[in-house]
């Protein structure tokens, strides 16, 4: 079975639209988005462009701050600090990677974790681990709603995550432990010793490495349930855009094994986005109860 990221993200994204509808109707304003961006990496300019399509399609208010990549880093702790204080921002994203100059813990401790729409702040974190509820990231929230809406099994599953990033890995993991989902969780990093044997347990692999097509058929078990993290940008001059994006999983090979993957593009991706506006709601909502 082929999971199917831009229809299920589709359906969160219809519901999303009709909570902002509901949110303008007793509070006379939508909710409001705001996305820091500095420097015009292209990859992070067109996540970016995605981003504030797909909001306004729901009828959240989002503008992107477009800021110069040599921006200070106390020009944009005040930026923040702005953002932080106006009433009527509900949500503050930071695009990532930062360049070198710029601390991004520093960055991310600076937001309001009211307002920290990515669930990157150590408060959000914390509440994360606890299992209480909080803002969560997008990316690992997302892999959650298509797990569910596609009926997957987490109860007792054993899941392999590849990958311990602050932003997939860590939280990926977190979710998955976390009461309601259950699963028995393994993560493994670039110093796993024999990995293949590992994710050959998984009932359920993530993969979220950032190399291309790095998970081959033969680290799969015959019935498993994969998720395909990675976008990675590889030359393909028969393409317009003179590259094809392709995951952190070999699809083709794999899918002949798993009972269930994702695609790249069309997978986690736009759950990403979905999962964001989602958040931009949930924190309009709790800032004005
Ligand atoms: N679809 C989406 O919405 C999103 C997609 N992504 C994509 O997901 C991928 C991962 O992103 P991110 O987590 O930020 O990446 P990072 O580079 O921060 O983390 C990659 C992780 O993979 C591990 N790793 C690297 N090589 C190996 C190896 N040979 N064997 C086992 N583990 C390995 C690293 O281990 P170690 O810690 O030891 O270095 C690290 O923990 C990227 O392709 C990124 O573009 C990211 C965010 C959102
Ligand atoms: N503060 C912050 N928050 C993030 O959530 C964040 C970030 N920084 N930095 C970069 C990563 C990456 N990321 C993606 C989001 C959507 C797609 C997505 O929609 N991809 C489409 C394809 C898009 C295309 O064609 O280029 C797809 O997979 O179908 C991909 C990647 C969010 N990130």
């Amino acid at each position: 079975m082929l999971i199917d990221g831009t229809a299920i993200a589709a359906e969160v994204r219809a519901e999303v639209a009709s909570g902002v509808e509901t949110f303008r109707q007793r509070r006379g304003r939508v909710p409001v988005l705001r996305v820091v961006l500095l420097g015009d990496n292209p990859a992070s300019q067109s996540y970016v462009r995605a981003k504030k399509r797909a909001a306004e399609e729901v009828g959240i208010d989002a503008e992107t701050l477009l800021k110069p990549a040599d921006m200070s880093q106390s020009a944009m702790l005040a930026l923040l600090a702005e953002l932080n204080e106006a009433p009527n921002v509900d949500g503050i994203l930071v695009q990532l990677p930062l360049p070198d100059h710029i601390d991004e813990g520093a960055i991310i401790r600076a937001l309001d974790p009211a307002k920290d729409v990515d669930g990157f702040h150590p408060e959000n974190v914390g509440k994360l681990v606890l299992g209480d509820d909080t803002l969560e990231p997008c990316t690992p929230a997302g892999i959650v709603e298509m797990l569910k809406r596609s009926n997957v099994e987490t109860s007792g599953a054993h899941a392999v995550v590849v990958g311990r990033s602050n932003i997939v890995g860590k939280p990926m993991a977190s979710l998955l432990l976390r009461r309601g989902l259950d699963c028995t969780v393994t993560v493994c990093h670039s110093r796993t010793r024999n990995l293949a044997e590992i994710t050959r347990q998984a009932d359920i692999l993530v993969a979220a490495i950032g190399r291309a097509e790095f998970v081959t058929a033969d680290m799969v078990r015959e019935g498993a349930t994969v998720i395909d993290v990675g976008i990675n940008r590889v030359e393909d001059l028969t393409r317009e855009r003179g590259y094809r994006l392709v995951g952190d999983v070999d699809f083709e090979a794999v899918r002949e094994k798993a009972a269930a993957i994702t695609p790249v593009p069309g997978g986690v991706g736009p759950m990403t986005i979905a999962m964001l506006l989602a958040n931009t709601l949930t924190a309009a909502q709790r800032r004005t109860a």
